[in-house]
Formats: structure tokens, C-alpha cells, sequence
């Protein structure tokens, strides 16, 4: 059908459900019903009238009618359906299904937002044209570059053809529009400096290879865990895992937490599976590009398909493998909307789908630790560096040696500074490493101890030096910086403390001659910028690489032999019980960036400087003694109450004023009270957000902790509608929402 308009004469009409994008707050939770055509199929997408705007939906499964439902004489039709689009399928509704009622959202919410975006805007003739469109790009990559070695019987294309919808398509940018090393049509960018040939696996790997291919002996198979030490070689065994879906024809999605990390993992793999089809679907792609690669998935086309969390939603009709990269990181959380971990929904769908996934890591997250231990993950270890190589030295500076002058607390200290004189003596890298960027966290007046605080957040205002601003890092706003003081006029304003910006100056002035790179996120802002930096830390032109937390992870840097983080004390006192596990995990991640290359790891060092050096977990670290740390924070948050071993959700309620935001939480305590399934959970009282005010919002938050994660859940349920309600009576009250499991309290 062609044209999909509905007149309601041609076909018989009844109830169809349709799952819509209903704002959670419009207590609206399930699909609604329209009237349509009794053949539509569930997984359909259709467009639909809501309130007054037009919007899509998706065909959802018939289910029993309430009795409160609407007649049938009163439901609206349903406008078009987008039928040159095969259904989303069945298993791919129901990991949404599970995802919205898990995570507490409207299930159309959910499933309308992680379609790409364009889809949205696009009617049933301009996506068959695309669709035609797609059809002849991949015909003429098919002709350049014929497949090398799988043939995995790539499912025809769904859709017909006709000249009238080809002239009536949307243009379309071409292909190779800029995407890093893969497109939809297969046509890869070879690194030459990447092996094509795989590379003999080491007896580890050969054994880890195969306990991944013996979790296909058990239906559904166990999710894996491969705790693998940095530089151990876990990113071959997901190829070679990869292959192995290939070879028997089915599709794979590797999720990696950071944007920046795709483009090098894509150049790996596209040069591993050369002729394959291969797309990345993360937030970076135009809506163009998104879409295209989401429809190559959704066809069947794409073969493996790379990406962030919002990847975990592609429908991949003939998924037969997940890889979650670095499964402990935090990125893997959505912060706002439906706030899912893609980690944990990933193990739900290779559940439904009853196949396997990877979850790997150096220091996985204590929750998927815990499930290794008690037996419900297995567990797959490589415990050698590739080549032999040894991890890097931990050095831990004492900084109560340095002599104590006032401004100097965060100094970078002589020996560390002698030990990268010797890297570069020798034409060897250091890194160094500091999670906060600008030249200097706030600015501060002697006199009057005035500070560049944000006149909107509960925050300073961070100075930026390259071009003479202050910023606020949580609302954005911006101004010049001040020539005196503005609250006594002293022209003598200080920095205090120190960001990227400053060390690198402080680097520079340190190591005359020395090639100084920073990458951080003002670095970076220009598209391509952060792979141009890379390249150049690649290719051996940076002596000393400065940066944030964007350079510790993933990166295979060959050359460097020294990492230094130079004031990483902050998070060991933190509220946050996450903290510790945060800390750990970031610094042992740097610390791999050190001494890949098995020839120098002899000499390769990782140096913290530090106040607490005695402190457990810098001792751990010391003995790269992952499991040490896992046990004794298990230990501790056991006997705390804590995840894994109790479950939390905690809602957060943003209000104009303090009072508008606690009132609010005081009275969802009181409706909680009310509801038997509260009973035996603990509600703690509101507390003020440790950063309490952004951009003039006062954000308070309230944690509520139970041992059972299904009857937390059943609580949920029972008394978010309540809170929905008393929303409308608390006119301050600028938004709440709920987080489960949430990862930073
Ligand atoms: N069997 C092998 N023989 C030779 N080289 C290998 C082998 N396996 C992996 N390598 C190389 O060793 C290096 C480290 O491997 P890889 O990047 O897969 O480790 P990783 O465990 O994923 O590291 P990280 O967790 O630090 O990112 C890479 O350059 C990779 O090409
Ligand atoms: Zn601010």
C-alpha cells in the first residue's frame, strides 16, 4: 500500500493499541487506543493524532479492553502507516516493555525516543524513498567492495519500487559524508596501521575464546563477565566473538561508553571485517546519518553495529551477540528522561533473546562482580598483559613531604617532575592526568574574600585563561573576568587551585622544550579536533599529553611510559558511596594507558600524588589488586545496606524555591507512608542535592532503599501516580523525576 492514508471505507476498522510519546506526567503509562485496520501488524509504525499535534506511534499488541475504555465510536483513526518498514519485532517491544516498566516510564515514551529522530518527520512515501535510496547505495558498495570472507545471507530488501516515490524523496547527503571509519553500506576507511590477518591468540585468550563459545551449550546462555587487565587483549577476543556471530549470519552490537572511544573502535573492527557492513548509532551522527544506519540495523543489513547506550535499543532483527565494553562505566547511565543503564538492559535483552552477552572490563562494577561470585554471571579472566609486559609501577607521592608554603598544596612534586625529565631524555610519553578543566577551579580576592561564585548555582564560577572568562561548569553562563575585584576593587584577583589549563602551563614552564598537548573538553570542541590531537599523541609528536578523564580511558597509546594523576584525594571522602569504585576504576584505567608496548613496560610508571598514601584503596591500587578493593568495598556496603546488596531508587524534586522542592518531597514521604507496600522499605528524609542550586532551581532528593528489588518496584508503581497528582498542588515546584538504581547519589 502505497499510500497508507486511512478513509475507513476500503478496509474494516477496529481497536488497535498504539504505544505514543504520552508524557510520563500525563499518567498515562500504556498504549492508547486507535481505530485501524484489523491487518496492521503489531511493531508497525503508524502515525497518530495526540492532543493537537501529530506524532508516531507504534503498533503495539492487542490486549484485553478495560472497562473503562474508550468506545470504539469514539476513538480516533489512525493516519498513516509506515508499511515499507518491516515491524519492530516482537522481542524488541518486549525489552521495551520491560525497560518502561522497569525504569518507571510511559512505555510509548520510551519506545518513540529511542527511534531516530527523523523517522518522526518523514511520511510513508518520503521513507520508501529513502529506503530506494538505501537499496542503490548498498547495491554499488556491494559491486566496489565484495564481502572477504562471511557471508552472512543478508536479508533482501523490504521495500518495492516505484518512480513516482523516488522523485518524491527527501535528499538524502551522500555516504561518505564524513563518518569516521564505516558506513552503512560496509564501505570502510582502512587504517593501514591495523592488521588485517588476526593476530594468533595467546594461550589466555585461546581459553577465554572458548568459555565465550561454550555459553552457547545453555539456553539462554549465562551473561559473561571478562575481567581482563588493561592491555590484556579483551577487544580480540570480541572480535574474534564477533566473527563467530558472523559466520553463523547473525548480527552483533558492541556498546562502548564514550563517543570519543567509537571512531577507534570502528577502525578496529572495520578493519578486521573489511567488505561488512558496519554502522555506529550514537549521538554525534546527524539525523540523517542516525537514521540511515538505525534502518541498515533495522533491515538486517548491518552486521555489527557500534555505539553508546542509545545503541542498546537498535532493533537488529537477527541479533546474535552484545559486547559491552568497560561495563563498569558510568556513561552506561542515562541521566535524564527514562534514566536506564544500557549495561543492565543489555543483559535483559541478550536474555530474551537467548543469546550471550560480554560485559568486560579491568575493574567491572561491584554489581556485576557480585554476580560473578554468587554464580549467576560466569566468569572469563586474562590476567597477562599481551607480550608479557608488566603493569606499571604505582608510586605513591606523599605530598605532606613537600615543604608547606601557602598556594602550593596541589604542586606537581620534584621526583615526579625528574621522572617525566626522564621520559623525555629517553623520547618517551607521559600523561598527566586531572579531572577538571580550565586554568583554575575559582577565582578569589585576599582582601575581602570575594569569590567567583555563580550567581545562579550553588558553584564557582571556573576561570578560563585562554580567553579571559569565567564560566560556570553546571548553568553555562559566561562573562569576562573581572579586572579587580568587584566587591572592594583590589585589582590583585588570584586563581586558586588548579584545572588542565594551568597545569599545562605549569608543565610548560617546568619542561623547557617539552611538546605539551592538552585534550580536554574546551580542546575538543571542534568536529575532528579530538582525533587530530589523538593522532598526533599516536605519531609520536607530544612529548607530555595533559588531559580530563577523556584521555585515561580506552586509548591504545603505545609510546607512553609514565602516567601521573596529580590531585585525586577529592573522591576518597566523598558522600557518595560510589565514589571509592569510581576512583579506583578511573585511575587503574590511566594507569593502563602505561607501558603497552611489552618492550618499555619494564620501565613504565603510574605516579599519584597524594595526601593519604596509607589510604586502603591507594593500597590496592599499589598491588593492582582489584579483587582486594572489590572485597573489602563488598564487605563494607553488606554490612551498610548498600547495592548490591539492597536496591535503591531516589527521587529528585526541583523547585523555585528550598521550600517548594522539600515540601514536595514531605508530602510524597507522607502518600508513601500510606501504601502498604512501604512497609519494611526505608524512605530516608529529603536532603538538599550535594550541588543544591542550578541555574536558580533548588534540587532536594530523597532516597528510598529496599532489600527486594520486586518489592520496590511494586511500591514504585503504587505511588508514582500519587506523585503525579500532587505535582498540580505544589505550584513551586519546577519538576521531580525518578532514578532507579541510580549511580550518583
Ligand atoms: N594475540 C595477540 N597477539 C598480538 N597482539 C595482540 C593480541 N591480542 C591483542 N593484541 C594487541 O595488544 C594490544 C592490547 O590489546 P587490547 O586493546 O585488545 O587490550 P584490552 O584488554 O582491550 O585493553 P584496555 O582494556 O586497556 O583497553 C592491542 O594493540 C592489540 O592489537
Ligand atoms: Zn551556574
Amino acid at each position: 500500500m502505497a499510500d497508507a492514508t486511512l478513509t475507513g471505507e476500503a478496509t474494516a476498522l477496529q481497536r488497535v493499541r498504539v504505544a505514543v510519546d504520552a508524557p510520563q506526567h500525563s499518567g498515562l503509562t500504556g498504549p492508547l487506543d486507535y481505530l485501524g485496520p484489523q491487518d496492521l501488524a503489531p511493531g508497525t509504525i503508524v502515525k497518530v493524532g495526540l492532543g493537537r499535534r501529530e506524532s508516531i506511534g507504534i503498533v503495539w499488541d492487542a490486549a484485553a479492553v478495560d472497562e473503562d475504555a474508550l468506545a470504539e465510536s469514539e476513538l480516533r483513526p489512525i493516519g498513516q502507516a509506515l508499511e515499507s518498514l518491516p515491524p519492530l519485532s516482537d522481542r524488541w517491544r518486549r525489552l521495551l516493555e520491560f525497560a518502561a516498566g522497569y525504569y518507571q516510564r510511559s512505555v510509548g515514551e520510551l519506545a518513540v525516543s529511542v527511534l531516530p529522530p527523523q523517522l518522526r518527520d518523514l511520511d510513508a512515501k518520503q521513507l520508501h524513498g529513502r529506503l530506494k535510496k538505501l537499496d542503490k547505495a548498498e547495491a554499488r558498495a556491494a559491486q566496489a567492495l565484495p564481502s572477504r570472507s562471511v557471508d552472512p545471507g543478508v536479508a533482501p530488501p523490504a521495500t518495492a519500487s516505484s518512480a513516482e516515490d523516488d522523485a518524491l524523496a527527501m535528499p538524502d547527503p551522500p555516504l561518505d559524508d564524513g563518518e569516521a571509519a564505516a558506513t552503512a553500506s560496509g564501505e570502510a576507511e582502512l587504517d593501514a596501521t591495523l592488521p588485517l590477518s588476526p593476530p594468533p591468540l595467546t594461550a589466555q585468550q585461546q581459553t577465554a575464546l572458548d568459555a565465550v563459545r561454550a555459553l552457547y551449550a545453555v539456553d539462554p546462555p549465562p551473561p559473561a563477565l571478562l575481567w581482563g587487565l588493561t592491555g590484556s587483549g579483551k577487544t580480540e577476543i570480541y572480535l574474534r566473538a564477533a566473527e563467530d556471530a558472523l559466520l553463523r549470519g547473525q548480527q552483533v552490537l558492541v556498546l562502548v561508553p564514550e563517543i570519543n572511544l567509537t571512531p577507534q573502535l570502528e577502525a578496529r573492527f572495520a578493519a578486521r571485517f573489511s567488505g561488512h557492513s558496519i554502522v555506529s548509532l550514537h549521538s554525534r551522527l546527524t539525523p540523517a546519518q542516525r537514521l540511515r544506519h538505525w534502518l541498515s540495523a533495522h533491515l538486517g543489513r548491518a552486521q555489527l553495529v557500534l555505539g553508546t547506550r542509545l545503541a542498546l535499543f537498535a532493533s537488529m532483527p537477527r541479533l546474535g551477540l552484545i559486547v559491552v565494553d568497560e561495563e563498569h562505566d558510568p556513561s552506561y547511565k542515562q541521566q535524564d528522561g527514562a534514566r536506564y543503564s544500557a549495561r543492565d538492559l543489555a543483559v535483559y535483552r541478550a536474555h530474551l533473546e537467548r543469546i550471550p552477552v560480554l560485559l568486560g572490563s579491568a575493574t567491572p562494577s561491584l554489581e556485576s562482580w557480585q554476580h560473578a561470585l554468587s554464580g549467576r554471571y560466569r566468569r572469563i579472566d586474562l590476567t597477562e598483559r599481551i607480550g608479557g609486559g608488566a603493569l606499571p609501577r604505582v608510586r605513591l607521592f606523599d605530598m605532606n613531604r613537600l615543604e608547606r608554603k601557602k598556594g602550593v598544596t596541589t604542586a606537581l612534586s620534584m621526583p615526579l617532575l625528574e621522572a617525566m625529565r626522564q621520559r623525555l631524555a629517553r623520547g618517551e610519553q607521559s600523561m598527566v592526568f586531572l579531572n577538571r578543566r580550565g586554568y583554575a577551579p575559582v577565582l578569589h580576592c585576599d582582601q575581602c574574600n570575594w569569590k567567583s561564585d555563580c550567581p545562579h548555582c550553588s558553584a564557582h564560577q571556573v576561570f578560563h585563561k585562554e580567553d579571559r572568562t569565567l564560566r560556570c561548569h553546571h548553568c553555562g553562563v559566561a562573562q569576562r573576568v573581572p579586572r579587580a575585584c568587584p566587591s572592594c576593587g583590589n585589582p590583585d584577583i588570584a586563581p586558586l587551585g588548579r584545572g588542565t589549563e594551568r597545569l599545562e602551563e605549569q608543565l610548560a614552564a617546568a619542561l623547557p622544550g617539552a611538546r605539551i598537548a592538552r585534550i580536554d573538553a574546551d580542546t575538543t570542541k571542534l568536529k575532528g579536533s579530538l582525533e587530530a590531537q589523538l593522532t598526533a599523541v599516536h605519531d609520536g609528536e607530544v612529548d607530555v599529553l595533559v588531559g580530563t578523564q577523556m584521555v585515561a580511558k580506552g586509548h591504545d597509546f603505545r609510546r607512553i611510559t609514565l602516567v601521573a594523576a596529580v590531585n585525586p584525594d577529592g573522591a576518597l571522602f566523598s558522600s557518595d558511596f560510589r565514589a571509592p569504585e569510581r576512583l579506583f576504576s578511573l585511575l587503574m584505567q590511566a594507569g593502563g594507558r602505561a607501558g603497552r608496548d611489552a618492550a618499555q613496560a619494564g620501565r613504565s610508571e603510574m605516579w599519584i600524588q597524594t595526601w593519604y598514601p596509607e589510604h586502603a584503596l591507594y593500597q590496592s591500587l599499589q598491588k593492582h589488586d582489584y579483587q582486594a578493593f572489590a572485597s573489602s568495598q563488598l564487605a563494607e556496603r553488606q554490612s551498610a545496606g548498600l547495592p548490591p546488596f539492597a536496591h535503591l531508587a531516589l527521587v529528585r524534586a526541583e523547585g523555585r524555591t528550598v521550600e517548594a522542592a522539600r515540601e514536595f518531597l514531605v508530602a510524597a514521604q507522607e502518600a508513601a507512608q500510606q501504601l502498604p507496600l512501604s512497609l519494611g522499605l526505608l524512605i530516608y528524609p529529603p536532603v538538599p542535592m550535594s550541588m543544591a542550586r542550578v541555574a536558580d532551581v533548588e534540587r532536594f532528593q530523597m532516597l528510598i532503599e529496599a532489600g527486594n528489588r520486586a518489592q520496590l518496584q511494586r511500591f514504585l508503581r503504587d505511588w508514582l501516580p500519587d506523585l503525579h497528582g500532587l505535582k498540580k498542588r505544589h505550584k513551586g515546584l519546577v519538576r521531580w523525576a525518578v532514578d532507579i538504581d541510580p549511580l550518583v547519589i
